[in-house]
C-alpha cells in the first residue's frame, strides 16, 4: 500500500511538482500522465527514494520513503527513462552483477536470472551490452529492476522510443507482472496504452495534480458520453436534424450529447426514411483530456 501526501519538489525556486499525493493498493498499475515538463519523472524519482521532495510524506507498506529511502531498496525495482548500461559486460554478467548488489547468492542469481531472460524473450548469449538493440537493451534494463524480485515497479516511460511490436510486448509483460501480485507505476506519453492497463491515473498539469482516479472516474469528470449514429439515408436533405452530421462513403455519423437527442435523432431519422447501421456510446480518451486541460 502507497500513500502520498502533499508531496511537492523545488528545483530552486521552480515548483516542479507542486502538492501531489494519492493512494494505490498493491497488485495495481497507476499511471502518470501529462505533458512534458508536467512533473512525472520528478514524482517516480520521490516515489523510488531517489530524490529527496521539498515536503510531504510518503509511506510505502510501513516504510517512510522519505526519512529511511534505502529500506525501500530490496523492494522496489526502478526503471529510468534512459537507462545507462555497461557497455562492455555481458547480460548475463551484467544481471549477475545486480543480483550481487542485492545480496543474492549465485544459484537464486542464476535461477532469477535464467527466468527473466525467458520470459522476456531476450536471446543474447555472450552478446556485449554495447551490442545491442534499444528494444534488447529496454529488455535488459526490465530484468535488471526485476532480478531481486521486488514487489513495487516504479518505470519512467518504459515504452518510449520502441517499435510497436516491443512495446506491445512490454506494455504485455506489465500486465504479467500485475498478475504476478506486482504493484507498478508508470509514466508514458502513449496514452492508448495508459488507459489500457491502467487501474487508476493521475494526470498532472505543471506540478499539481489535474485529475486522478479510475478510467471510469476520469471519464466521469471529463463528462459527456456521446453517442454515435451511424446511419444511410436516400435524400439527406430531407433529414430535419439539430444535431451535427458527417458523411463518408455514402454513410452518415450523427453525434448526440444526450440521451434526448439520441432519442429525437432516431425517431426524426426513421420518419424521414434513414436506416440506422449502429450505434456506439463514446467517452473521451485520454488524449482529448489532455488536450482538453492545455499545457
Ligand atoms: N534537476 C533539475 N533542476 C532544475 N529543474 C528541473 C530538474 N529536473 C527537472 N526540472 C524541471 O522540472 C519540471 C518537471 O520536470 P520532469 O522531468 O519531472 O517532467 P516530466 O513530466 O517527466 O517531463 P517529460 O515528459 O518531458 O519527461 C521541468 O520544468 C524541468 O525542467
Amino acid at each position: 500500500m502507497i500513500r502520498a501526501r502533499t508531496l511537492v519538489k523545488y528545483y530552486n525556486d521552480f515548483p516542479a511538482l507542486d502538492g501531489v499525493g494519492f493512494d494505490l493498493a498493491e497488485s495495481n498499475i497507476f499511471g502518470v500522465i501529462g505533458h512534458n515538463g508536467a512533473g512525472k519523472t520528478t514524482l517516480l524519482k520521490i516515489l523510488a527514494g531517489l530524490i529527496t521532495p521539498t515536503s510531504g510524506t510518503l509511506d510505502v507498506d510501513g516504510i517512510d520513503v522519505i526519512r529511511r529511502p534505502i529500506d525501500l531498496k530490496q523492494r522496489l525495482g526502478y526503471l529510468p527513462e534512459e537507462s545507462r548500461l555497461y557497455e562492455t559486460m555481458t547480460v548475463d554478467a551484467y544481471l549477475s552483477f545486480f543480483g550481487e548488489i542485492y545480496g543474492l547468492d549465485a544459484k537464486t542469481i542464476r535461477t532469477r536470472r535464467d527466468e527473466l531472460l525467458s520470459s522476456l524473450a531476450l536471446d543474447a548469449e555472450g552478446k556485449k551490452l554495447g551490442e545491442l538493440s534499444k528494444g534488447m537493451k529496454r529488455k535488459v534494463a526490465i530484468a535488471r529492476s526485476l532480478i531481486h524480485d521486488p514487489s513495487l515497479l516504479i518505470y519512467d516511460e518504459p515504452t518510449s522510443g520502441l517499435d510497436p511490436m516491443t512495446s506491445r510486448f512490454v506494455i504485455e509483460y506489465i500486465k504479467n507482472l500485475r498478475a504476478e501480485g506486482k504493484t507498478i507505476i508508470f509514466s508514458g506519453h502513449n496514452l492508448y496504452q495508459v488507459e489500457e492497463i491502467c487501474d487508476a491515473v493521475m494526470i498532472l498539469r505543471r506540478g499539481k495534480t489535474v485529475a486522478q482516479g479510475s478510467m471510469d472516474e476520469l471519464r466521469e469528470m471529463f463528462g459527456s458520453l456521446t453517442y454515435q449514429i451511424f446511419f444511410r439515408i436516400p435524400d439527406v436533405s430531407a433529414f430535419a436534424t439539430a444535431v451535427p452530421y458527417t458523411e463518408a462513403d455514402g454513410h452518415y455519423l450523427a453525434t448526440a450529447r444526450t440521451i434526448e437527442e439520441l432519442n429525437r435523432t432516431t425517431t426524426t431519422l426513421s420518419a424521414d426514411g434513414g436506416v440506422i447501421e449502429r450505434i456506439e456510446s463514446r467517452y473521451p480518451s485520454l488524449e482529448e483530456m489532455l488536450v482538453k486541460i492545455g499545457k
